[in-house]
């Protein structure tokens, strides 16, 4: 694939501050939209105007700060939700409307017919006023087809830029939406956005799967922050993106560790040491036989190069690793560690970790070194 008009779409100053008990103060907000622009995320999704005060205040200031991406606010389909995100001077605005019957009947409380007015109504409204508009189904993956393509249909007829599709509850798997988005497309026509979430641990590839049948923007988060279980990870998708379907978005990826490390504190959610693509030990090796191939390639066990990511490799010495590792360890100390010394001294590395649970610190495997050549040099000496 070389779709190279894909757009990035990063919702981390909405969905992503939507995770329960997460706050960005409006200096974090504007801290995040400049860091993602920086590093060339095509559109930011604000925040919500409506709510007004400090949101209102840290939209205003990112609008302001004359960034090149487009900025979007988020509105349900209501009239004063669009006025509100037009006091704030966006250029981009999100018209979300619940499509499934299960969100029409018990939470809004209506019929797809009143659905139907209200975004045609919203969407001609925004237009009016010279406003990219994207249309977003709100439990798209839960609606019934046929009514999802006539809103669609609808959302186009009224003008609509693109039809964002929400995986609201993350219901979906990729080959589904492959069929789902490959269809709407082909029947309407219109630029979809897709919009997953992680209930089931498939957002990244869900989104994939929708840029596989023809979606040209991606809604994603830093660290793939947002309701529930979250949305898919920017640093996800733009590596994926670029390395399993070959389409490079141009975005700076060597920035993407200080931007989620930036995320992780101002969300106070601390990044895990496995996360994909910026956790700190993607590039961490134990394992002798894995350590050994990564010193002798690092392409053996790694995709991409650390610093790609902005990441960094280490070689981890415990319980598992080999005398390879060792003895690159030892050279990196300036000392030539020859490999009978090193199988010896890998007893009592192994020794250790296993009684610490966890492998050795530097100054913990000099000390175990130096106890080795005591015993050496005793033994030698008998
Ligand atoms: C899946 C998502 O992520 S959707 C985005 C969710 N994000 C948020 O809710 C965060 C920001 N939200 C808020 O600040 C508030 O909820 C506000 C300002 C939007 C609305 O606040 P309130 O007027 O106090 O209403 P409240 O939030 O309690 O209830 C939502 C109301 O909006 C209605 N509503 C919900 N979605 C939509 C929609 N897409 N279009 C039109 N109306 C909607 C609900 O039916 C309910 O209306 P009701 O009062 O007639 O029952
Ligand atoms: O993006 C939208 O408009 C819908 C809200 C949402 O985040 C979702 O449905 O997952």
């Amino acid at each position: 694939m070389k779709n190279t008009d894909i757009k990035i779409v990063d919702t981390t100053l909405r969905d992503g501050e939507q995770t329960a008990g997460v706050v960005f103060s409006k200096a974090e907000k504007l801290q995040i939209a400049r860091m993602l622009d920086e590093i060339g995320v095509h559109q930011i999704e604000a925040g919500i105007p409506v709510m007004g005060g400090d949101e209102e205040e840290a939209i205003k200031a990112i609008v302001k700060a004359g960034l090149k991406a487009s900025i979007m606010g988020w509105n349900r389909a209501v009239i004063s939700d669009i006025e509100a995100s037009l006091r704030c001077g966006v250029d981009a605005v999100a018209i979300s409307i619940s499509t499934s019957d299960i969100h029409i009947k018990y939470k809004l409380k209506k019929t797809r017919e009143w659905v139907l007015e209200n975004m045609v109504k919203a969407t001609e409204f925004a237009k009016k006023h010279g406003v990219y508009v994207s249309v977003n189904a709100e439990d798209a993956s839960r609606t019934d087809m046929e009514f999802l393509l006539q809103f669609a249909k609808a959302a186009k007829e009224a003008g609509a830029d693109r039809l964002r599709y929400c995986d609201t509850v993350g219901i979906m798997e990729p080959f589904t939406m492959y069929e789902v988005i490959k269809t709407i497309i082909e029947k309407v026509g219109i630029p979809v956005e897709m919009h997953t979430h992680n209930d089931f641990g498939m957002a990244t590839a869900n989104a994939l799967a929708g840029v596989r049948a023809g979606a040209t923007y991606v809604g994603v988060t830093v660290n793939g922050l947002g309701e529930r279980a979250g949305n898919a990870a920017l640093e996800e998708v733009v590596m994926a993106l670029k390395y399993i379907y070959n389409i490079d978005l141009g975005i700076k990826t060597y920035k993407l560790r200080e931007l989620s490390e930036y995320v992780a504190k101002a969300s106070q959610r601390e990044l895990p040491v496995n996360k994909a693509i910026v956790g700190k030990n993607i590039f961490a090796h134990e394992s002798g036989i894995h350590a050994d191939g990564v010193i002798k390639y690092p392409k053996t066990y790694e995709v991409f190069s650390p610093e790609e990511v902005g990441g960094e490799r280490q070689i981890v010495i415990g319980k598992h690793s080999g005398t390879h590792a060792l003895i690159r360890k030892f050279q990196e100390y300036g000392i030539n560690l020859p490999e009978e010394d090193a199988q010896e001294l890998l007893k009592k590395v192994r020794a250790l970790a296993v009684e610490l649970k966890r492998p050795l610190f530097d100054k913990e495997l000099m000390y175990l070194y130096q106890d080795y050549l005591k015993e050496k040099a005793k033994k030698e000496g008998e």
